[in-house]
């Protein structure tokens, strides 16, 4: 039986290195669907693929997770185009206008957080959000409302009789319970909102085991590591690409101290593929799933507890359901205003 595999991101990074990874080692039975926000980014990436296997089937959907309104159209062609949803990767992400703070860098060079500052980014770093036309939080919506609704909107895929699906989050090392609040959900007056939208994916994949894994639907969350992608590029904006690339041997040597520093795409999907292969029964919906590297570059999976509480994870859902039947009133009023006015 073929699995359907959709990967929200695909186009570049973590989510792209997953897609040659699976086709890698999944030569046949799979096929994959690619959702992207730039088709032509994404047309590059389907290319890519292809090329590198031929005979592989790869589509493209286009899908904005920061969009209500392209997440529902998208959710609907997924369903036209599909009759079954075995692995949902809810992987797309972003850090806008992220501020590098350096006195913190130095001040933490020394002292004896220094390892935990490289391997989560912690207190040296935040970022200035911005707000969608739908008026949520940018970061939030990207990263993860968009993907709470998709799934939503994918429920009839997801949750088939006799079948079970995998939602797998990639979430971070950033994720951090003190940058999140239940009352500010959104993250509008913090300057941690990419801590905060990942600690809230750490918090709603939990939610999302407690109400769907009767219904053969389980949730699993992903650290990759510190990886060199275009999200990483853009902390350091007048760090050109290639410099990057010139303190590779610094980030070696860093990574005999803290095998976070996973470095490549490549070595950044690892976790994503062990759950791929793993039975989602046997999953810990308390655990994290870090894809690690050591110092002689071998790549492994190692699961860490994650600082979450069901009551705070049900409080979320609660409020994600709350904001989830406010934004489709709002959007049906939209659409019998617009069909009104023809
Ligand atoms: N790199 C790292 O060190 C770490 C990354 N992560 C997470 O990994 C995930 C992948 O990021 P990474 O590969 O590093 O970075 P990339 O920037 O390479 O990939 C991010 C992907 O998400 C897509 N994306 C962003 N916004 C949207 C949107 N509104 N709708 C649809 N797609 C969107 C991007 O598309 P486009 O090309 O159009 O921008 C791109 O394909 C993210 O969730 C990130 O938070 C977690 C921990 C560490
Ligand atoms: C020699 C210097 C230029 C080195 C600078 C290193 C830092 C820019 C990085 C050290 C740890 C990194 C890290 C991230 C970003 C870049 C660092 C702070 C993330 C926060 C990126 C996004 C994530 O989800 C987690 C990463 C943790 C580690």
């Amino acid at each position: 039986m073929s699995k359907v595999v959709l990967v929200t991101g695909a186009n570049s990074g973590i989510g792209l290195a997953l897609c040659e990874r699976l086709l890698s080692q999944i030569p046949e039975g799979l096929q994959l669907c690619l959702a992207c926000r730039n088709m032509q980014r994404a047309q590059a990436a389907h290319s890519a693929l292809l090329a590198s296997h031929p005979a592989a089937q790869v589509a493209l959907l286009h899908m904005d997770t920061s969009s209500i309104s392209s997440i529902i159209r998208a959710a609907q062609e997924v369903r036209l185009r599909y009759d079954r949803l075995d692995y949902l990767f809810l992987n797309a992400g972003i850090m806008p206008n992220p501020q590098f703070d350096v006195n913190a860098f130095f001040k933490g060079l020394f002292s004896s957080s220094v390892i935990t500052m490289f391997a989560t980014g912690e207190g040296i770093l935040t970022q200035k959000d911005g707000v969608t036309p739908d008026g949520l939080q940018e970061v939030f919506a990207t990263n993860l409302f968009g993907h709470f609704l998709l799934v939503r909107e994918l429920e009839p895929l997801l949750c088939q009789a006799g079948q079970t699906s995998q939602l797998v989050w990639t979430s971070s090392s950033n994720a951090h319970r003190s940058a999140f609040s239940l009352e500010d959900i959104q993250h509008q007056r913090g300057t941690q909102p990419y801590s905060s939208s990942k600690y809230a994916s750490d918090l709603l994949s939990l939610a999302l085991n407690t109400h769907y894994n009767k219904q053969g639907l389980y949730s699993s969350v992903i650290c990759p590591g510190f990886v060199m992608t275009n999200l990483t590029y853009s902390i350091l904006p007048s760090f050109p690409a290639f410099l990057w690339t010139l303190l590779m041997p610094i980030f070696w040597l860093i990574r005999m101290f803290t095998n976070t520093f996973t470095l490549t795409a490549y070595n950044g999907a690892e976790a994503l593929l062990w759950l791929f292969k793993q039975k989602p029964e046997s999953l810990d919906p308390y655990v994290k799933y870090h894809s690690l590297t050591s110092g002689l570059g071998t790549n492994y999976t190692q699961p860490h507890k994650m600082d979450i509480d069901l009551e705070t994870s049900e409080s979320l859902y609660e409020k994600l359901l709350q904001l989830e039947s406010e934004v489709r009133k709002k959007l049906m009023e939209e659409q019998e205003e617009a069909s009104c006015r023809i």
